[in-house]
């Protein structure tokens, strides 16, 4: 019998690309007020196109309103009315939009079967540098998200981005604080470490995360946190392919949403489910899709959202 290395087949939909924070590492913000807004006849396009294409998660994943602007309900209320018409169009939505308060999450969850946010890192020095014009960075924030989620039994995805200026201590710090939360709630179903990649848009110039050092911090995260918490890793930001099977050697076994486009990381296409097939049966691992939502899971949902998980299930 050979291992088994997950992915999530999924498509990106972006509310908005404007962002009031400003990340030196972001290659997707545009400036508040700048870019459109999509609209909810746009989106139905889109997914009508996707439907018997094998795709079933839609991830949403948007620039932020200042939660105290007055235009961030209508953006929360589009949030939602792109995770209904996904649900309506037969897909399962994944939304990762930033810190949300405790009633917008509670709204959230209604139309999610899971929900993210990075953690980025956990240590309050980054608020000098990458951060420092990013008041949705603010470690306290970020780690309440958790709590939250937990409060409200939501599977969350959540995890690390690497190569920011943050210490070796700090990857440590942060993976046992997420395995705290999760020996609490139980409800983190998956980590991502993600490697800091430049891509052409960004303020900042420095060099990625090199993929060299991804197999140490992943098998450490394996010693650290829990065993029924799946460590994800993106594969087109580990271009090669032995790097890829080392990390994946290391403790790795998902390989996240594989779609189209890479709306973080736009200069790194993904390669196809075919190629990735191939990369890893030539090391015995086989490559299958998942659902955005694990199965232990499930009995969290709503009735509407249990059975549309079921129907995917029965597939
Ligand atoms: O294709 C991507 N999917 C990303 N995903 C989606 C992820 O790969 C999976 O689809 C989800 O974990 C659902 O199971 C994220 C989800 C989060 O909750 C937080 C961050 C990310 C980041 C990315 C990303 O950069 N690219
Ligand atoms: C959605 C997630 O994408 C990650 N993210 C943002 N910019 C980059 C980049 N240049 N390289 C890799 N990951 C990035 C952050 O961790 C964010 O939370
Ligand atoms: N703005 C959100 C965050 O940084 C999600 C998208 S990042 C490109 O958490
Ligand atoms: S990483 Fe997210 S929060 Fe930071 S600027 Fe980009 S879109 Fe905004």
């Amino acid at each position: 019998m050979s291992g088994v290395i997950t992915y999530s087949p999924a498509y990106t939909l972006v509310p908005t690309y404007e962002c009031f924070n400003r990340c030196d590492y972001c290659n997707f913000r545009v400036e508040p007020g700048k870019a459109p807004w999509i609209t909810l006849s746009t989106a139905e396009k889109i997914l009508k196109e996707l439907q018997n294409q094998n795709v079933c998660e839609i991830l949403i994943l948007s620039g932020e309103i200042h939660p105290h602007s007055s235009r961030r309900e209508s953006w929360l209320q589009l949030i939602y009315g792109l995770c209904e018409l996904a649900i309506a169009l037969g897909f399962l939505p994944h939304t990762n939009v930033g810190p949300l308060s405790f009633v917008e999450m509670q709204q959230l969850k209604t139309v999610n079967v899971s929900m993210g946010l990075m953690l980025e890192q956990l240590t309050p020095a980054l608020l000098n540098t990458v951060h420092r014009h990013a008041p949705s960075k603010i470690p306290e924030l970020r780690l309440q998200q958790l709590v939250w989620a937990g409060e409200l039994q939501i599977p969350f995805t959540t995890g690390l981005l690497l190569g920011i200026g943050e210490t070796q201590d700090d990857w440590w710090e942060t993976l046992e604080v997420i395995a705290q939360l999760h020996t609490r709630y139980g409800h983190i179903q998956e980590v991502i470490l993600q490697p800091y990649s430049p891509g052409n848009q960004q303020t900042w110039n420095a060099a990625g995360f090199k993929p060299q050092q991804l197999p140490e911090v992943i098998a450490k995260a394996r010693e650290l946190l829990p065993a029924e918490i799946t460590i994800q890793i993106p594969p087109n930001l580990v271009s090669d392919p032995n790097w890829l099977l080392a990390c994946i050697k290391a403790g790795a076994r998902d390989l996240g949403g594989i779609g189209p486009k890479d709306e973080v990381n736009p200069d790194y296409p993904h390669l196809s489910d075919a190629d990735l097939l191939q990369i890893l049966k030539s090391a015995g691992w086989q490559l299958i899709p998942r659902l955005p939502i694990y199965p232990q899971y499930d009995r969290w949902l709503s009735e509407p959202l249990y059975k549309a998980v079921q129907s995917w299930r029965n597939r």
